[in-house]
């Protein structure tokens, strides 16, 4: 009996090494992709992990790792690199990403990291998911929301939006001169009230009441599941199908209904325009379909959830950041206090004055450009791709990264890298900055849409009469992606 289970234990144990010999054979043989086409790859590669070992077993953030890799000492103008056993590429050339991102856009039209869920009508057709030519179809649809012209009214929108974050400073000064306050969740609370009443045409306060912000939350609260499913939206599109995850996750019926209330409740009792998402929306939806694209349902949900989504996270982080500079850098806050107090003292709380802000908008050029919130960007190859001046074909369905965070801190682009000067930007200096080396907000067709808003977004009404320093606990990581 005890020799018959150890026969069976033998074959066992045989059995799972052959099976682990076969997937160290196959692993290997997949990590040959780029060496067989000529194409640099870094020698830090594991057999299981590909160049990713440090994230997956979290002792780095996934952007920290795109970083040092970029940062490897080549003078290649691309890096072959393996996620697992799957390759994607990074381009480190600022040139090949202008021919890429910009010129060749006809091929590198789409995003790999995006949702392609079909059954999750929210999650995949968005703006920012959708692929060519639909995508191209929505943007020009889209994209008068976001015009300059729009703008005055939106800078009105968003003024009414402040009260919340102004009274809750107000109220968080106890001794009444100082006060403790945890930037990253005010920022926060600020760009969901904001941002909200933008695109889903509703006034929150999300420091009174809770539960729109809370909602939010489910989709930015990294949980493991969320992170599995992220990263599998992200880079393993096929498993992402498998978990059956949805980009609003347990929170669609609830946007869902905030949505069809706002929409329902402003095409009763239209009489102006607000100038916000919802108004556009209902006019697209009143409008005859194009057979593109039809403006109905979750589709509708699609635009205005990407719209919120997008824009929360980004400005937040951007707004956390430069709060934190400033309390660092006291001679620059002063500065940028006696700007708006000037400008605001002529012009009052307007569109006029924010748009005079030039030393705030350097700081917060300089903000994005040492923490860019979406650290890497990435195109796929809508078919083969030679690249240029190389005998480098890409297959059709690689994945291509510009590595934002390193191309902002690369020597040999910026000068004293890591040090935070916003000079950078002045109107002689931003001169000298290279097409493509600095892209906080992508490049191209495809780049953000809410470009030209985050400044009001950032600029409006904050720093005037409060006076910021740094406390002990101040936490730089920038956790994303
Ligand atoms: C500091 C603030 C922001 C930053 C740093 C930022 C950054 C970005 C980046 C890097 C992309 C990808 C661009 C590319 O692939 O080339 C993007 C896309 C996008 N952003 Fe922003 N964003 C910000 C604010 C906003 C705001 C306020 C909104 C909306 C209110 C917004 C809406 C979008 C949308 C809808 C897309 C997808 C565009 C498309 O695929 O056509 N963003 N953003």
């Amino acid at each position: 009996m005890a020799l018959e289970l150890l026969v069976f234990l033998s074959y066992i144990l045989c059995l799972f090494l052959s099976f682990f010999l076969l997937f160290y054979l196959f692993a290997i043989y997949k990590q040959s992709y780029w060496l067989k086409r000529g194409v640099y790859t870094p020698s830090n590669c594991h057999w299981f992990f590909g160049h990713f070992k440090d994230a997956f077993l979290l002792k780095k953030s996934f952007s920290q790792v795109f970083e040092d890799l970029y940062s490897m000492n080549t003078d290649s103008s691309v890096i072959g690199i393996y996620m697992l056993q799957k390759p994607f590429l990074i381009v480190r050339d600022p040139e090949l990403i202008k021919q890429m991102f910009i010129k060749d856009f006809n091929v590198f039209c789409n995003r790999y990291f995006a949702s392609k869920r079909k059954a999750d009508i929210i999650g995949s057709s968005n703006l920012f998911s959708i692929d060519n030519p639909k995508w191209k179809y929505l943007r020009s649809k889209l994209s008068p929301a976001f015009s300059m012209a729009k703008s005055k009214k939106l800078v009105e929108l968003m003024l009414k939006s402040t009260d919340g974050l102004m009274n809750h400073l107000s109220s968080q000064t106890t001794d009444g001169k100082t006060s403790t306050i945890e930037c990253r969740q005010l920022s926060d609370k600020y760009t969901t009230d904001v941002i909200t009443s933008f695109a889903f045409g509703i006034q929150t306060n999300s420091y009174l009441n809770t539960e729109f912000y809370d909602r939010t939350r489910v989709i930015f609260n990294m949980t493991v599941r969320r992170v599995i499913l992220t990263l599998s939206v992200f880079f393993f599109p096929r498993i992402a199908d498998i978990l059956n995850g949805t980009f609003l996750d347990s929170s669609e019926d609830f946007f869902r209904n905030v949505f069809w209330k706002s929409m329902n409740e402003r095409e009763k009792s239209r009489t102006s325009e607000r100038g916000d998402i919802i108004d556009l929306l209902i006019d697209l939806k009143n409008e005859k379909q194009d057979p593109e694209f039809s403006f109905k349902g979750d589709y509708l949900v699609a635009q205005a959830a990407i719209i919120l989504f997008a824009g929360i996270e980004t400005s937040a982080v951007t707004m956390g950041f430069t709060l934190l500079e400033l309390a660092k850098n006291p001679s620059m806050q002063t500065e940028v206090r006696h700007e708006i107090q000037e400008l605001i003292a002529k012009n009052g709380y307007t569109y006029e004055a924010l748009l005079k802000m030039k030393y705030l908008n350097q700081v917060v050029c300089e903000t994005l450009r040492l923490y860019p919130p979406l650290p890497i960007i990435d195109r796929v190859a809508s078919e083969n791709y030679k690249i240029p001046d190389t005998s480098i074909v890409l297959e059709k369905g690689t994945a291509v990264y510009a590595v934002v965070n390193g191309l902002h801190k690369d020597p040999q682009l910026y000068r004293d890298p890591h040090t935070f000067n916003p000079d950078r930007f002045s109107e002689e200096l931003k001169q000298n900055i290279k097409s493509c080396t600095y892209m906080p907000f992508g490049e191209g067709p495809r780049k953000c849409i809410g470009k030209n808003l985050k400044h009001f977004l950032i600029r409006v009404r904050n720093f005037n009469n409060k006076y910021l320093q740094v406390c002990e606990w101040v936490n730089y990581n920038l956790w994303l992606a």
